[in-house]
């Protein structure tokens, strides 16, 4: 599927690192490095301007490198990027460790999954249908 995308980075369009990876890293465009202290949290900006087809989403969802090395999180995982949206791409990263983060420009932050989705209409109803589960939840299942 080809998807439209201004890059105003100074930096390589996302990529697949493998061939067959679902997500394609994206990279961080910065004048300048930036620090998150431990739980800080900053909006990164990418440089990228996309344009998802109708009925797609991108999420940005975090790398797990970085989260296993440094602690490092996206804020709202898995971010939506909505198909009318036409801003730049951002990354909300958060720094979940207790050391400094520096953020380097060029860095691959994140990771965009293009998924299809589905536009539901609401049909309001009285009763619900039964199942076992029925309102079970929380760990109703236990845990061994
Ligand atoms: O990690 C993210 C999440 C969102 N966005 C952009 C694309 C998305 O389409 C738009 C709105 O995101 P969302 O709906 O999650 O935020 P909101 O707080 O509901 O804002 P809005 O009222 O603008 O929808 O912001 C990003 O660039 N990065
Ligand atoms: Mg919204």
């Amino acid at each position: 599927m080809q998807v439209p995308i201004i890059n105003r980075s100074r930096h390589e369009l996302p990529s697949y690192q493998t061939a067959h990876a679902a997500g394609m890293d994206v990279r961080a465009n910065l004048e300048e490095a930036v620090t998150l202290k431990p739980l800080q949290r900053a909006l990164i900006p990418t440089g990228l301007f996309l344009e998802i087809p109708v009925g797609y989403e991108a999420q940005v969802r975090p790398r797990s490198g970085l989260a296993y090395k440094h602690g490092i999180g996206l804020v709202n995982s898995p971010g939506t990027i909505d198909a009318d949206y036409r801003g730049e791409l951002k990354v909300l990263l958060v720094n979940l460790s207790a050391d400094e983060f520096v953020v380097q420009d060029g860095e691959r932050i994140a990771q965009l999954v293009v998924a299809r989705h589905e536009t539901v209409e609401w049909q309001a109803v009285e009763e619900l249908t039964e199942t076992g589960r029925g309102a079970g939840g929380y760990g109703s299942t236990g845990t061994k």
